[in-house]
């Protein structure tokens, strides 16, 4: 008699995670203390962040990048706000440089996980919605993925004059063809990993993961972004958020 052949074993699911660097100065906010810790309604700029990944089902760690100085007030800092416990965070030191940070976030992750979404806690009020499109772009096989809007604004290339000068235009590249970038950037762990290995040690720089991806010459997505998702930058970027907040908080939604 034939055997009844076994049902194939599903595919394991793969672990998701996010690191969220949390260990810049905020310079170009003015002077305070490091901007992940100062307060939008009331609440700490990193605890928005947390929250905002940790409601996406998908994700069941989260590790934020720390000041150096700063991992133990950090730590209290989250035990004090009521995070549900059914997610793990954990709190590592971070680096001179977001690129640094990042890289030891990666490095803090248990072997299990197999997706990363690396989010600035400098946009605490990232929607789940855009969580979710960007953890499941990676579910469905692409490599690296990240969420973007087109721009307002057109768009010229200049020789930068130290001094403060008039700047020279070199070129208008095609507005149509160009999309401002924002965070969660989800990866495939293996490929985040390699580009952190080679391309960070090679001593370039980048100003976003997805950017060191492109040079290892693996394919990157675009999905769409969310207004909401803005990185909190100079002041009144602050002054945008607190009204956004309070706009949700009045209409309850989150
Ligand atoms: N050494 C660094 C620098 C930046 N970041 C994080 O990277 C994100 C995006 O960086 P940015 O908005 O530039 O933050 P800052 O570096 O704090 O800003 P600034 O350049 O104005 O000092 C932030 O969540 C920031 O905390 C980090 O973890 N480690
Ligand atoms: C990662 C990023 O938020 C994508 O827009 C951005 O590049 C961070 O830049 P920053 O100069 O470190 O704020």
């Amino acid at each position: 008699m034939t055997p009844t052949p076994l049902p194939a074993t599903p595919p394991a699911p793969r672990a998701v995670a996010a690191v969220i660097p949390a260990a810049g100065r905020g310079v170009r906010l003015g002077p305070g203390a490091p901007k992940a810790l100062r307060t939008l309604g009331g609440i700490p700029i990193l605890v928005h962040a947390v929250r905002a990944l940790i409601r996406a089902r998908e994700v069941s760690l989260v590790v934020v990048v720390a000041p150096a100085d700063g991992v133990a007030a950090v730590r209290s800092l989250l035990d004090s706000h009521g995070l549900p416990e059914s997610k793990e965070i954990a709190v590592v030191a971070g680096g001179d440089t977001r690129q640094d940070s990042v890289r030891l976030g990666l490095a803090a992750l248990p072997d299990d996980v197999d997706v990363v979404l690396v989010h600035d806690a400098a946009r605490p009020l990232v929607p789940v919605e855009t969580v979710d499109a960007v953890a499941a772009a990676v579910r469905a096989g692409a490599p690296a993925v990240v969420p973007a809007l087109p721009l307002a604004d057109t768009v010229k290339e200049v020789v930068p004059a130290p001094g403060g000068g008039p700047e020279p235009v070199v070129g208008t590249p095609e507005r149509a063809r160009l999309r401002a970038v924002q965070t969660p950037q989800g990866f495939r762990r293996d490929v985040l990993a390699e580009a952190h290995e080679k391309i960070a040690s090679n001593g370039e720089g980048a100003t976003d993961d997805a950017g060191m991806v492109e040079r290892l010459g693996v394919e990157v997505v675009v999905v769409p972004g969310h207004e909401e998702a803005f990185k909190i930058t100079r002041p009144l970027d602050l002054v945008l958020a607190e009204a956004v907040l309070a706009r949700r908080r009045a209409t309850d939604v989150f």
